[in-house]
């Protein structure tokens, strides 16, 4: 179901998040969200099942279908013959969001309050997220936390290269994941793919991360770290894959552009590359509001939530060949270099 809300509609519900929050993990904890995804359910048989009043029950659904959640059919005029329906996915949905693994409050442990209310101080350049948050990190601390911050979110795209793994990596030998953070995906992706052997690239202050992933992972002869910085010297050669999972979207068109090209130099001919990250739609800029929000403060971070068409323009641009989108939580951009005996 989609709800267009005017935007006088789309206040009040804003003005009144914490309550709807509220109501929706109070129904994910009572268990009434399984219900109802399950329904069409009667509110009086919900009353019993639950043990709770009627009319109160009543009022609290309605809380959940203004947010566009529910669907009720009431047929007359007693209202425990009201039935419901919720919308599908919506319980993993609530759960994802304040469920104990939740992201959103990993992201709640950041100083977004230091832009809070001062937001036209802070577009004006008065006021920013303080230092701890330029980009790179400094220390070892704050390299470890970023990272640990990373691979929390990382979810979408391993069920994506999961589900992809047969036409990704069937002829394929080695990969280098570039910026591939602590390893983690480069490690599920090896559970899959038996024959591979992947490199993590990214600065060497991460190697420490890398190593502990690969001990904990159990490839130890698989996953490997190559240290470097992509702005100082070329990717290195000797892959028939390579990866950039959510890292042009840290960087200006002109950037994103130059390493694709670097990516292009450097893979054998016939090379896969593999580009994954949250491409623009509707959805996903809701759902990352609270980068939107508070990155308006941390002037070293681009944030650019680009169309998936924009990658796959650009990779024609740069010479790649069989573009293709495939389907996923996020999608995956794949192209092939020419393997010249075309
Ligand atoms: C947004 S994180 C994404 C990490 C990981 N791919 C993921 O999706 O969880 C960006 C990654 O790029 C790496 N990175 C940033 N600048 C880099 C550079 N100049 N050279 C190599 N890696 C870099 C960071 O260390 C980090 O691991």
């Amino acid at each position: 179901m989609t709800v267009t809300l005017s935007p006088r509609a789309l206040m009040s519900l804003l003005v009144n998040g914490p309550k709807a929050t509220d109501v929706l993990h109070t129904a994910l904890d009572l268990g009434l969200l399984d219900a109802l995804e399950a329904g069409p359910v009667r509110l009086d048989a919900l009353a019993t099942r639950f043990g709770v009043l009627p009319l109160r029950l009543y009022k609290f659904l309605d809380c959940i279908e203004s947010l566009g959640l529910l669907t009720r059919d009431e047929p007359d005029d007693d209202i425990g013959a009201t039935s419901y329906r919720a919308v599908p996915g919506l319980r993993d949905a609530v759960n994802a969001v304040v469920g104990p693994d939740a992201t959103e409050r990993d992201r709640d442990r950041y100083p977004w309050r230091q832009l809070h209310g001062r937001l036209a101080e802070s577009l004006r350049g008065e006021v920013s997220i303080d230092d701890g948050f330029a980009w790179p990190p400094k220390t070892a601390e704050q390299t470890a936390e970023f990272e640990r911050s990373m691979a929390l979110g990382l979810g979408p795209a391993i069920e994506t290269v999961r589900r992809h793994s047969d036409r990704l990596w069937s002829d394929r030998h080695r990969l280098l994941d570039v910026g591939g953070g602590d390893g983690t995906l480069a490690a599920h992706i090896l559970d899959t793919a038996p024959d591979l052997r992947a490199d993590v690239y990214n600065l060497p202050a991460v190697a420490p991360l890398v190593a502990a992933t690969r001990d904990a992972r159990g490839h130890a002869d698989r996953l490997g770290f190559v240290g470097g910085d992509f702005f100082v010297e070329p990717l290195p050669r000797g892959y028939d894959a390579l990866s950039f999972v959510r890292v042009l979207h840290d960087w200006p068109n002109a950037v994103a552009r130059e390493l694709v090209q670097q990516a292009y130099a450097a893979l054998d001919p016939g090379g896969l590359i593999l580009i994954c990250e949250e491409f623009r739609t509707p959805d996903r800029l809701a759902m990352q509001f609270f980068w939107s929000y508070f990155l308006i403060g941390v002037d070293s971070s681009v944030s650019r939530l680009r169309e998936a068409d924009f990658y796959t323009k650009l990779l024609t641009e740069v010479g790649f060949q069989d573009v293709a989108v495939l389907p996923g939580t996020w999608e995956l951009v794949i192209a092939y270099k020419p393997s010249g005996r075309e």
